[in-house]
């Protein structure tokens, strides 16, 4: 019984690898998405709802996004941001901050590990968000990481925590205006003091000291990246993504279908045995992938 038990996993698995590998095939075909972003969520409804230890759905959603960052940069992906931990986060306790705290610095040291996917794919990593707020271990852990990888220039792996897109804003308006403050201070040294901000139009040769959307956009954090081509909400509750879930749970199975199916066609070199073993083992796949998607 036990021998049999081990053969079926075994079965299973080689089915898996072999699926993982059609898709794989299928999407390298299509166009490859410049940047991706991920925004970790739905950590903490996922360890209740699995009825696992505190902390656990963190650690488990963690090695997905490394299985997905590995992905991508099989893929060629340049760009990957994770938004792993925003400004609200440090509203809650000050337990379950100081143990994110801990999370984060021990998953920047795994980051760090010579055989980790950043050293593996030769990726830059670069944190963003108003790093004065980390404690000072997580701060010092994400300086040397951003410094150890300063040289990979295969990919950029942007990693959001103590970040909030309205603090990025501020922080870019803030920059900006030191920025030109000198320029400005120079054009009001007559004693007229403009400030800033000023009701009423510019003259012609005072417009270039005037804040542009350019200059704002220098200075946001992710101003080294282009813009995200998908951003993808983990956990299941959001608006519209929890729509497109569903129908990608739906769409799968059919498309193991054509996928095996199409493959079976293919590769059966007109026998038509080993065709309609392609169409049993693609029927098996898909009655496998609905068996295991919740
Ligand atoms: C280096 C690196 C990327 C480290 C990341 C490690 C880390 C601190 C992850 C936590 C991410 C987080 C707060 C997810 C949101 O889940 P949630 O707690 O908001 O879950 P909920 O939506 O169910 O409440």
């Amino acid at each position: 019984m036990e021998r049999i038990r081990e053969r079926v996993i075994q079965i299973y698995g080689n089915l898996v690898s072999l699926l993982q590998k059609c898709i794989f095939c299928i999407l390298s075909v299509g166009p490859i998405p410049n940047h991706i972003a991920f925004i970790m969520d739905g950590n903490r409804r996922f360890t209740k709802k699995c009825k696992l230890m505190e902390g656990a759905g963190h650690k488990i959603g963690f090695s997905a996004l490394m299985s997905m960052l590995k992905y991508c940069y099989e893929f060629g992906v340049r760009y990957v941001t994770v938004y792993a931990f925003s400004i609200e986060n440090f509203k809650r306790s000050p337990e379950e901050v100081q143990s994110l705290m801990d999370l984060m610095l021990e998953k920047i040291e795994e980051i760090l590990k010579e055989q980790s996917i950043v050293n593996r794919y030769g990726v830059r990593v670069i944190f963003s968000g108003n790093l004065k707020l980390l404690s000072e271990p997580v701060r010092l852990a994400a300086e040397r990481a951003m410094l150890a990888t300063a040289k990979n220039s295969k990919a950029v792996l942007s990693i959001c925590v103590a970040y909030t897109s309205t603090n990025e804003i501020m922080h870019a308006v803030q920059e900006s205006c030191e920025e030109k403050w000198d320029e400005i201070t120079l054009l009001n040294s007559s004693g007229a003091g403009y400030g800033l901000i000023r009701l009423g139009g510019y003259e012609q040769d005072e417009m270039d000291h005037v804040i542009k959307l350019t200059d704002i956009e220098k200075h946001m954090y992710m101003a080294a990246a282009p813009d995200p081509d998908i951003i993808i909400r983990t956990s299941a509750n959001s608006f519209l993504l929890g729509q497109a879930k569903e129908a990608v749970i739906k769409a799968s199975p059919i498309l193991i279908c054509f996928v095996c199916g199409t493959f079976s066609i293919i590769f059966s070199n007109g026998n038509r045995y080993q065709y309609k073993l392609g169409l049993v083992f693609g029927v098996l796949a898909a009655v496998t992938y609905l068996s295991i998607v919740p």
